[in-house]
């Protein structure tokens, strides 16, 4: 057994297979050099990667096995974390979503070089564009380092079928943070089903949020492009 699949087995009860392991690390290196090229990600250093990308991205992957069957997206996912160690990890069917034309092109590339052209689909546009085109299509949808909680249930909430579930990768929200998404959970449909704190394997605080989606929302969604991220809904006045 790899150091990688012995942190991942004994930290957080993830197995990865050997293929798993190989097509992992395969993606981390393609990544980092892409990054040599075009700025994708800050960083630079497999050690780090192995961690702050790999690691990170696995913790996810209870969560979106929890969801609902069916299509899986990664939202602003950037160098392709943790949408693409999770479409190894699960199998689903995966669009890769980021409005950064480039990235997504490049992104494809990975993807075919990993041989998983069949599973991942990239979409480069706004989720908001995304959200008019497949509403309510998304059977859990992930976001790592993208915007505010508030932001992010708004710009998932349109995407996920009912039971669809949007896992949020966050750092340590604030109380604020926190009290501002409680408070537009109503108004969205969505409810918060878990809140796990922990540590990474190098310290690093991490956060998964997970709502899951209950009923239709009480406003017509998606709003104009950026308001979600501009001007975050809040608590509706009685
Ligand atoms: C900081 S990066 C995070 C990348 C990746 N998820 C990670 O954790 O490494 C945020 C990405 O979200 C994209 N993005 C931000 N707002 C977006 C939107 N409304 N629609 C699509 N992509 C968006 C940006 O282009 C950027 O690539």
């Amino acid at each position: 057994m790899s150091s990688f699949t012995n942190l991942m087995e004994s930290r957080y009860g993830i197995s990865v297979s050997d293929n798993q392991e190989a097509l992992l690390v395969k993606d981390l290196r393609a990544i980092m050099e892409v990054n040599q090229v075009m700025n994708l990600t800050r960083i630079t250093s497999e050690e780090e990667g192995m961690v702050l990308h790999l690691e990170d991205s696995l913790t996810g992957l209870p969560y979106v096995n929890e969801a609902p069957e069916g299509l899986y997206g990664d939202l602003g996912t950037g160098g392709g974390f943790p949408g693409i160690p999770l479409c190894i990890m699960t199998g689903r069917k995966t669009v890769l979503v980021d409005s950064v034309k480039k990235k997504v092109r490049a992104l494809e590339n990975v993807a075919a070089d990993l041989d998983l052209s069949d599973l991942v689909e990239g979409y480069d546009g706004r989720i908001e564009d995304l959200a008019l085109e497949r509403k309510g299509e998304f059977s859990v949808v992930t976001a790592r380092a993208l915007s505010s909680l508030p932001s992010l249930m708004e710009l998932a909430c349109p995407l996920l079928c009912k039971q669809g579930r949007l896992v949020c990768y966050k750092a340590q929200p604030s109380h604020e943070e926190l009290s501002m998404a409680d408070d537009i959970e109503e108004l969205l449909g969505l409810k918060k089903v878990i809140h796990d704190a922990f540590e990474l394997s190098d310290g690093s605080q991490r956060c998964i949020i997970v709502y899951e989606k209950v009923s239709k929302p009480h406003i017509r969604l998606p709003r104009r492009v950026g308001l979600a991220q501009k001007t975050p809904l809040t608590r509706p006045k009685k």
